[in-house]
Parts: C-alpha cells; structure tokens; sequence
C-alpha cells in the first residue's frame, strides 16, 4: 500500500477530476483467488434470495431509483458465513478501509477526515450484453458519506473491446472522458462527490472464422468466464460538511435537466 500512497495522493491532489489507475495491484495469485471468491459467492445467490439484488441506479434527471438490467449486486459484510465463503475478499476490505483511510487522512489533512472503519462496499456483477451505467457520481447527497471511492476489478479474460469501460468524464468539457479497462488486478480511485461517470455497455463474444469478435447483443448472456466482476469500497467521511455538492456548472453541463 505503501508502494502506491504517494502516487494516490499526488492524483487525488490534482482535483475534481482526479483519477487514480493502478495495475497489477495485488498480484496474479491473489487476483484470481478474489476472481474465483466472487464467483462463488455470485453462484450462491441462486440458493440464497436476496444475496445479490438488481443493482439499482439514481437517475440524476428525474431524481428517481431504478434497477439496472443484467448488472446484479451485494455488499461483503464479514461475518462468519461470508468470511468462510469470501475470506480474500473480506480481508481486502477491512485492510484497505484502514490503511487506505489512515494513509489519506495523513497525507490529505484538511480535504479529507475519513473513517478507518466505517465503509461501504458493493460487489457487482455485469451477466449480459447491453450491462451499463448511465452516467452519475458516486455521492447521491442527503447525508451520504461516502468521500473516497476505490473500484477493484476481476476480469482475467477481459480482451480489448469488449466494453464494460469505467468512463471518466472531465468536470469542464462533457465530450472529454477518458475510458479505463475493467482488466484484473487494476485498481481505480476517485473522489466519490466530484468524478463523474459511467460504465459503457458490455459487448457479447462471438467467434467469426478462427476470430473471437465482440459485438453488442443486448440482453444475450455473456459467457461465464466474461462476466464483469467488480468490487467497489467507498472510504466515508468523519463528518457530513466535508462532502461537497457538485458545483453547479458541473452539474447543468453533465445533467442538464436536473432541477
Ligand atoms: O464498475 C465500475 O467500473 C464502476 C461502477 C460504478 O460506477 C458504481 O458502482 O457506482
Ligand atoms: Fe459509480
């Protein structure tokens, strides 16, 4: 963690904008275990309703919940049971809350008081074609805490086009974004009240000729090995008047219609 602190903070310093991209972060090994964990614990929700649910969405125009088709979700809460079924996976979690957060609190005095213990998280799962995020922050206001988000992804066999992008979109220009590959082992880390978003769609494979070829097929299952697993931690603040609401300009020029 130590390795990649300095490197975190100068990003997270620059801004609103700040994206942080680390690859390789916790090794092939660990990677696949997370991989194979995450797997399970999807598999298992077969046998237990209500382990993972519709991953919902707020639609900043209208102000309104709804369920993103094909992208289903659960938070890791520990405990006996999960540790058993998800010990890398837990472990990552408690570890990350708190040396992420003692690290930030250190190096971000003044910009960021968060938790070393209170976290959310959020392991999701993108099973179809067609699986996206609409556009958003991560910090939906009226008291959320959440400051810091920290996205960890599990997709040995991702391939270049296959969608499924983490798409950052600039806080003065809505058609400047830069698109990061959901590939394994890569950690990504923004400030969850200022970045805005979006996941672009997943794309289905086919084979053409003696070619694989990704092509949009919405709502067609993807194949097992290609579903996109991702684990989100959101580091909270201490205190609510530390989050900050999207500044105005930023909020007409990405979600025009919002009153
Ligand atoms: O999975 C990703 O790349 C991003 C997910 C996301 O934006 C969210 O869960 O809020
Ligand atoms: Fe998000």
């Amino acid at each position: 963690m130590t390795r990649i602190a300095d490197d975190l903070v100068d990003e997270l310093k620059r801004g609103d904008d700040a994206v942080y991209v680390c690859d390789n972060f916790l090794g092939a090994t660990l990677s696949a275990q997370m991989r194979r964990e995450a797997e399970k614990m999807y598999d298992m929700s077969s046998e237990t309703p209500g382990l993972f649910v519709k991953s919902q969405s707020i639609d900043a125009r209208q102000n309104r919940i709804y369920e993103k088709e094909h992208v289903y979700a659960m938070q890791v809460m520990g405990g006996n049971t999960q540790y058993d079924m998800a010990p890398k996976l837990v472990e990552y979690i408690v570890h990350m809350t708190s040396v992420l957060g003692t690290v930030l609190n250190h190096a971000l005095k003044g910009r960021a008081a968060l938790s070393t213990k209170l976290q959310s998280n959020k392991l999701a799962v993108c099973t179809n074609g067609g699986a996206a995020y609409d556009k958003h922050i991560d910090n939906g206001g009226a008291g959320d805490l959440r400051k810091i988000s920290i996205l960890y992804y599990m997709n040995p066999m991702y391939k270049r086009g296959d969608g499924g992008c983490f798409r950052a979109f600039s806080s003065t220009d809505s058609s400047v974004y830069r698109d990061i590959e959901p590939v394994a082992d890569r950690l990504v880390v923004f400030w969850s009240d200022a970045l805005v978003h979006s996941v672009t769609p997943m794309l289905n494979s086919k084979s053409q000729g003696n070619a694989e070829v990704s092509v949009a097929c919405a709502g067609e299952p993807l194949d097992r090995s290609k579903r996109r697993y991702a684990l989100t931690i959101w580091l909270c603040s201490e205190s609510i008047t530390e989050i900050r609401d999207l500044p105005e300009s930023v909020r007409k020029l990405h979600f025009p219609l919002t009153n």
